[in-house]
């Protein structure tokens, strides 16, 4: 009795660490995690800055060249055991391991329904960076969308290069993929469906069967379609790539990890106007560490940008508001892009089939964790995702402007313990709408914009490294992405209209929006409204240090990732993107980290990369 009586999440976090310490760390997991050199070198001939989804990448690919010495800094700390527990994703924001940033209030524009007006945007501050944080969904995007970089002036990036570096990292773990063309084995990243799943996640893909689209493998041949989510998983287990990348390689001799340690700029000599190492604190104290070579920044795209201008790179005026001495007058932290959607769309069924506390919060369930990594707890929230075209998209070219996140779950789910807080919901707008839900059997779907139109930019607070970035998403400027939205969210209906859901009892959640029950429920001027009230990003920034030729007004970078106007400085993650990938990022990141290893192998005369140096 006592062992199936329901329990808080956050009451069983200590059981878990416990339990996890004691059956896996220490008697079982060969990577262990990274250790700290006693001391610094002065200098290193590679300084990456920011140990997340391509820096870590990175870190490992450049010190597989054995007499290169390579330095990578890291802001945070290493990751927890809770960060390794897939459904405790959302335990781990609003934590020190979360740069916990907002956005800039934009009144009656988008946010609305959040304290402030402000939508909180995570961040990873950790070793793994955001995919420490990530919901480990595993989208590599369109090939419409690395052609499309290459068609901008950016050879190299096109699909059929891209899918080389997805390959090179990859370890799927499901047969059925590992035999096609489109996948690899024995990579460093592991990816694998969920080892756990409810029925429902069969009824969205007969769903999406019912709506025309085919359940097939959307990092495959062709992307429109319905899928079983595919994570970056391990044995039940977070696969972030501090874990995937770092970890095997921590004992290499020529690779110094250093955690905690911020980097406050680039030092650029500003007569030769090339970058000569990074200034940093630790602890408290303010250090500088030397270049040989080169620096890479790969701080992620709201920091990368942050990290240019405190360096003097960025545009002339805003630098000079903050008396920054500018090195090369460059639009950085332009061209934002985010993917952004309806949060909150939510749907009731008779059945018992869904993830509520009562049935998954329990110790059961979590020693099932603990013991076999098996369960509900390695299953990461979205059991399925789906690309999907609305009216306005030409289904011919297989680059769908929509995507479905599945989840047999809600915001009222976890009965208003965690997710409210991490998305900085009111209060009276979550008590209104959602706590009537918290004893319903629910599941949601999130509608996602694609490809917005509408792009933000990010900018410096101040000249005092240590403040947050401002952020300035400007999501819905432009009518068409309001327009393909409020499409998107009526084929999710559409969903749950199915015979599939019917035979469950689907239906829409019916309480309106406060702030949009002037308007018609389910109408097209409702639904609109309802996306500037609940506006939900699923934190995908990219494009603040834009890739393109010299020729681009808007590029920050170069096609192979130079910072215009400075030697000896590159910057690799998801700052570089042209325009945002279609789809979650963190595999084309990923494949960023790649190639930009390869990169600078080539231009440092490493032009074949050497088979990987056995860790040691
Ligand atoms: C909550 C959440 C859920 C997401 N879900 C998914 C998902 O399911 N699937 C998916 O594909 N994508 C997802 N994403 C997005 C994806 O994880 C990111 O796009 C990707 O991780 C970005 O990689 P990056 O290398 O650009 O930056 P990051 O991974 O954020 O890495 C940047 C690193 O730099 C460090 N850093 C920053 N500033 C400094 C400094 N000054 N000095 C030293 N170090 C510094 C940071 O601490 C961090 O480790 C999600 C993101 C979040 C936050």
């Amino acid at each position: 009795m006592v062992f199936a009586s329901m329990t808080s999440l956050l009451g069983m976090i200590p059981l878990l660490a416990i339990g996890m310490n004691y059956y896996r760390y220490q008697y079982a997991d060969p990577e262990n995690k990274v250790l700290e050199p006693q001391y610094v070198k002065r200098q290193y001939d590679f300084i990456v800055v920011g140990g997340g989804s391509a820096g870590a990448v990175i870190a490992n690919r450049l010190s597989e060249v054995r007499n290169w010495s390579v330095l990578l800094l890291e802001a945070g700390g290493d990751e927890t055991e809770i960060s390794d527990v897939p459904a405790l994703a959302g335990y781990i924001q609003l934590t020190d391991l979360d740069w916990k940033y907002q956005t800039i209030p934009a009144p009656g524009k988008y946010c609305q329904a959040m304290k402030g007006d402000r939508c909180n945007w995570p961040r990873g501050k950790v070793l793994g960076g955001s995919s420490v944080l990530n919901a480990m969904v595993y989208v590599r995007g369109s090939k419409n969308d690395y052609n499309k970089w290459a068609e901008l002036g950016n050879p190299g990036w096109d699909y059929p290069n891209m899918l080389k570096y997805f390959l090179k990292s990859e370890d799927v773990r499901n047969p059925y993929l590992a035999s096609t063309n489109y996948h690899e084995t024995g990579g460093y990243l592991t990816v694998q469906e969920s080892p756990w799943r409810t029925p429902l996640s069969i009824a969205f893909l007969q769903a999406g069967m019912e709506m025309g689209y085919e359940n097939r493998d959307i990092n495959g041949a062709k992307q429109t379609g319905f899928m079983l989510t595919q994570s970056t998983i391990r044995r039940g287990s977070r696969c972030s790539t501090g874990k995937a990348f770092i970890r095997p390689v921590r004992l290499r001799k020529n690779l110094d990890v250093l955690l905690h340690a911020e980097a406050t700029r680039v030092l650029i000599d500003p007569k030769t106007k090339r970058a000569m190492g990074v200034e940093y604190i630790k602890n408290g104290r303010t250090q500088v560490v030397q270049a040989r070579n080169e620096v890479v920044l790969s701080a992620g795209a709201l920091n990368s940008p942050k990290l240019l201008m405190l360096s003097g790179i960025g545009l002339a005026d805003h630098l000079g508001e903050h008396n920054i001495p500018v090195i090369s007058d460059l639009p950085v932290g332009n061209n934002m892009q985010d993917h952004v959607g309806l949060g909150g769309l939510t749907f009731v069924i008779d059945a018992p089939l869904t993830v509520t506390r009562s049935r998954f919060q329990t110790i059961p369930v979590a020693m099932e964790y603990i013991m076999r990594e098996r369960g509900p707890m390695s299953f990461s929230g979205v059991e399925g995702v789906a690309f999907v075209n609305t009216k306005y998209q030409d289904p011919a070219e297989d680059w769908p402007d929509i995507q479905f996140h599945f989840l047999p779950s809600s915001i009222a789910s976890d009965a208003g313990e965690q997710i409210r807080k991490i998305l900085n919901l009111r209060d009276g707008f979550y008590n209104t709408v959602y706590k009537p839900l918290q004893q319903s059997e629910t599941w949601s779907i999130l509608p996602l914009l694609l490809r917005p139109k509408s792009t933000g930019f990010v900018r410096l607070n101040s000249r005092n490294p240590t403040q947050p970035p401002k952020i300035i998403p400007n999501y819905f400027a432009h009518q068409i992405d309001v327009d393909v939205l409020v499409e998107g969210i009526k084929m999710a209906i559409n969903v749950s209209n199915s015979q599939a859901f019917q035979r469950f009892g689907s239906r829409l959640h019916n309480i309106p929006l406060p702030g949009c029950r002037h308007h018609q429920f389910e109408s097209d001027e409702y639904w609109a409204c309802c996306i500037k009230q609940f506006t939900f990003t699923i934190y995908h920034p990219s494009g603040t240090c834009r890739m393109g030729p010299a020729s681009d007004p808007m590029a920050v970078v170069d096609p192979r990732l130079r910072v215009y106007g400075v030697t000896g400085l590159r910057v690799a993650d998801a700052s570089i993107m042209p325009t945002i990938v279609n789809g979650n990022p963190n595999a084309g990141v990923i494949a960023i980290g790649e190639k930009a290893s390869d990169l600078i192998k080539e231009d440092w005369g490493m032009r074949r990369a050497p088979p990987p140096a056995a860790a040691g």
